[in-house]
């Protein structure tokens, strides 16, 4: 009988990226005794003419992970950082256009916020003494979030935040739902509404033809109406709180064509308190229980009409 042998399979390399991830650059900015603080979380990820390293394992087209880590702090001596988008706009540019099998450059950044602990007004200065401006402590709310891809002719820049906690503790309903044999929920015409809202928005600007975003601002105003439509939107759903957060920044920010948002719902159980011969009731002020798992997800996208949904579905990909 005759052997039948496999033939074999033609093997291919498919996607591939590489780069130096989580560099932690801090860059202290000095005006006289006032200091400036940005702390940021940099990892860079490049693809383009890569198959023969992996092929053969010739490294003439490879610039060192290293390397790129040094560049990150190199920049951020050299020219600063202005904002975390500015600084990875400027280290996409540079990897895209100065090494040419590069042909992509991703710039992920994290950064942290540190705030000014101010002068005790217990303990003032002696008259005419230099205030010491240099003292901070780390913002305990979210964390700041920059993507920045290049591929050598067009830009997108996908801006965030996530772990920013916030808590309605009236102004939400959850009734009217589906039920079938399995639902016990009681409805409520008067719950808290607790998330921790993971976010992306993603800008329209696509490259230096066009004005840049004024980046620092544009952050300060979208954290600003997102927190603004939470508190204000009275809920029948978290999910209607989400629309709302995600209109409102593509109502009032031009600059942004796309925002996604991850809702977890935090949920807060009224405590039976009856075997204590207490009544535990909401309009009374209540004691919840903060119930940390299961959690409600809610995740959603709102577009500017005629826009693309670019950012992915789910955002631990981003
Ligand atoms: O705002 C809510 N949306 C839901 O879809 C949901 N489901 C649920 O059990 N509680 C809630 N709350």
């Amino acid at each position: 009988m005759a052997e039948h042998t496999r033939p074999a399979r033609p093997v291919i390399l498919g996607q591939n990226q590489y780069g130096k991830a989580e560099t932690r650059v801090v860059k202290v900015t000095r005006d006289g005794a006032t200091h400036h603080l940005k702390d940021l979380n940099v990892s860079v990820s490049l693809s383009g003419d890569m198959e023969e390293v992996h092929y053969s394992g010739s490294n003439a087209h490879v610039l060192p992970t290293d390397t790129t880590k040094n560049t990150v702090y190199a920049f951020a001596k050299e020219y600063g950082i202005e904002s975390a988008e500015q600084f990875g706009i400027h280290l996409a540019r540079h990897f895209v256009i100065s090494q040419e099998p590069i042909h992509r450059a991703r710039i992920r950044i994290e950064e942290y916020a540190w705030e000014r602990i101010e002068a005790s007004d217990a303990d003032p200065a002696p008259l005419g003494a230099d205030v010491p401006r240099h003292s901070f402590v780390r913002k305990g709310q979210e964390t700041r979030l920059a993507q920045i891809t290049c591929d050598g002719s067009s830009w997108e820049v996908v801006s965030g935040l996530k772990d920013l906690v916030v808590m309605n503790t009236t102004d939400s309903e959850f009734w009217g739902y589906v039920k079938d044999k399995y639902t016990t929920l009681p409805e409520t015409h008067d719950r808290v509404l607790a998330t921790e809202v993971s976010g992306r928005w993603r800008f329209g600007w696509s490259g230096d033809e066009q004005p840049m975003p004024a980046w620092e601002k544009s952050y300060e105003e979208i954290r600003k109406h997102l927190l603004q439509a939470f508190a204000g939107t009275y809920s029948l759903s978290l999910q209607q709180t989400l629309y709302q957060m995600g209109a409102r920044v593509i109502e009032q920010r031009d600059e942004i064509d796309e925002v996604r948002l991850s809702l977890p719902n935090k949920h807060h159980f009224l405590v039976d308190l009856e075997p204590f011969g207490l009544k535990n009731a909401t309009a009374d002020g209540a004691v919840y229980f903060a119930a940390d798992r299961p959690y409600g997800l809610i995740e959603a996208t709102v577009l500017r009409e005629g826009s693309a949904a670019r950012i992915p579905v789910d955002l631990t990909t981003l």
